[in-house]
């Protein structure tokens, strides 16, 4: 249960988890899990890692959770610890009702079998009534929506394929707590839409739902509340804005989070603050300071710079460098959303480019790429570039977003023929703050009017 919602008795408790850890068993080597084994005095070959250390909490019947945390915090080992499919090594996990889990790919299911026949032979197990499984199997058929490969072998199926024959399966069998661990991002779009509609409508029938998601958006949307783990413990279970606040946190560093998505006052204050500050406040000596400074990077001083932005390329070129200006101001912090933003980098390359590229992306915290493009995309050829030298460019961009966070990926790139290579890509590594918008919600502020253009046409 939410700690931050009233008590309740236990029988209103859908899951209850007690003082639970989980140890894997790490071995070095293959044959030191063998050498273990056959050990005539069981010598340990092992380690214990500790995926879960301890952690406790109640879930309420009817309570929508999502599991957030970052790659390796334990989300999928606790999901499968109360679905019953790992057991604990110590702590208990007590369980109240029927439970459906749509767990990774692969588990459940026979992948020699049909769709059809996975299906039947899940009901069976299942304990479903003989003459009832007819409709069953016809009611997933036609949610699942995989033509004709219902009647394939599941292993020729597309990861889509199997999530939405997976979903189809995991609904029907009315549960009272639904568990769903990331399977759903691997279907399309439409798919996905339909699953979520039918979360929000077993949410509606009260049905308890537990889901891990990388998504702040889809936790924000179909969640009340949400648990935040981290290194195998509960860092935060509370009302899921707050714990999505926490988790930005500790994704992109404290001071680079939402600030509340900029609906708190400090934001507006900032805005405020910064908007007096830049009134002909012109960059262009900062600018001129930018690409004359010498050896330290002058994006360090920056407050957009964000520490944990993922970086790849072959090396052959380095962007060593940015300097952003929205509306020609260079110091900023909350933005208002319309403004033109000029990103200049500057990019050392290690080796003659006969063709560089330059791209950029806005994307979302959780990664979704909002719009992107390069250079070779709008027909801009740039020039050829030698070993050892830098050059500075000036990328403009009139974004009309709203609040929110927002991140910008920045790449240089080289086309031969029709082969493109990374040469250096930094993913994520301006981070951009936007204040909270009266007039509208999502990634982009899409112009709006609606007028009346008649009377009354009928009257009864
Ligand atoms: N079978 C296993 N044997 C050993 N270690 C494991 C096993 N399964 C998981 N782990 C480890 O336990 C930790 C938690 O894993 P888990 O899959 O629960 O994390 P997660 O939060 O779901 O991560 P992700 O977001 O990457 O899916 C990780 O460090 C993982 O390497």
């Amino acid at each position: 249960m939410n700690p931050e919602s009233v008590a309740c008795r236990e029988s209103d408790l859908a899951i209850s988890v007690a003082d639970v850890y989980k140890a894997y068993k790490l071995y070095p080597s293959h044959q030191d899990r063998l050498k273990e084994a056959l050990h005539p005095f069981r010598k340990r070959y092992h380690r214990e890692f500790s995926a879960l250390s301890g952690i406790s909490f109640d879930i309420r019947k009817g309570e929508s959770v999502g599991i957030l945390g970052r790659n390796g915090a334990g989300k999928s080992t606790l999901l499968q610890l109360i679905a019953g499919v790992l057991t604990p090594t110590s702590g208990t996990i007590s369980v109240n009702g029927r439970v459906a889990a749509l767990l990774e790919l692969g588990a459940g299911f026979n992948p020699d079998l049909t769709g059809r026949e996975n299906v039947i032979l899940a009901s069976t197990i299942q304990g479903v009534a003989e003459d009832a499984i007819p409709d069953r199997v016809a009611a997933i058929e036609e949610f699942a929506d995989v033509g004709v490969f219902f009647d394939q072998p599941m292993k020729v199926y597309s990861s889509g394929m199997y999530a939405r024959v997976a979903f189809a399966n995991a609904i029907n069998v009315n549960p009272d707590i639904l568990i769903v661990d990331e399977i759903l991002g691997v279907g399309d779009a439409k798919f996905q839409e339909k699953c979520y509609s039918k979360i929000r409508s077993l949410r509606e029938q009260g049905v308890c739902i537990l889901f891990v998601s990388h998504s702040t958006e889809v936790v924000q949307r179909n969640c009340e509340s949400a648990i935040l783990l981290e290194s195998g413990n509960v860092v935060k279970y509370g009302p899921a804005d707050a714990v999505i606040a926490i988790y930005h946190d500790l994704l992109y560093g404290s001071g680079a989070t939402l600030k509340n998505n900029g609906k708190n006052s400090e934001s507006h204050n900032k805005i405020a603050s910064a908007s007096s500050f830049l009134t002909g406040n012109l960059p262009g000596s900062e600018l001129v300071n930018f690409l004359q400074n010498g050896a330290e990077p002058w994006y360090q001083r920056s407050g957009l710079y964000n520490p944990n932005e993922r970086r790849f390329g072959n090396g052959d070129a380095e962007i060593v460098d940015f300097f952003v200006t929205a509306d020609g101001h260079a110091n900023f912090d909350v933005l208002s959303g319309n403004e033109s933003l000029a990103i200049y980098i500057k990019v050392k390359f290690n080796k003659y480019i006969a063709q560089p590229e330059i791209g950029w992306a806005v994307v979302s915290p959780e990664g979704i790429v909002l719009s992107g493009s390069n250079t070779a995309m709008t027909k801009v050829i740039l020039p050829q570039t030698v070993s050892g030298e830098i050059r500075a460019y000036e990328i403009k961009l009139q974004p009309t977003l709203c609040g929110g966070d927002f991140f910008l990926n920045l790449g240089v790139g080289e086309r031969v023929g029709k082969t493109w290579t990374f040469l250096d890509n930094r993913r994520a590594i301006i981070h951009l703050t936007v204040a909270h918008q009266e007039s509208a919600s999502g990634f982009f502020n899409i112009p709006f009017k609606c007028k009346p253009i008649s009377d009354s046409i009928q009257h009864e």
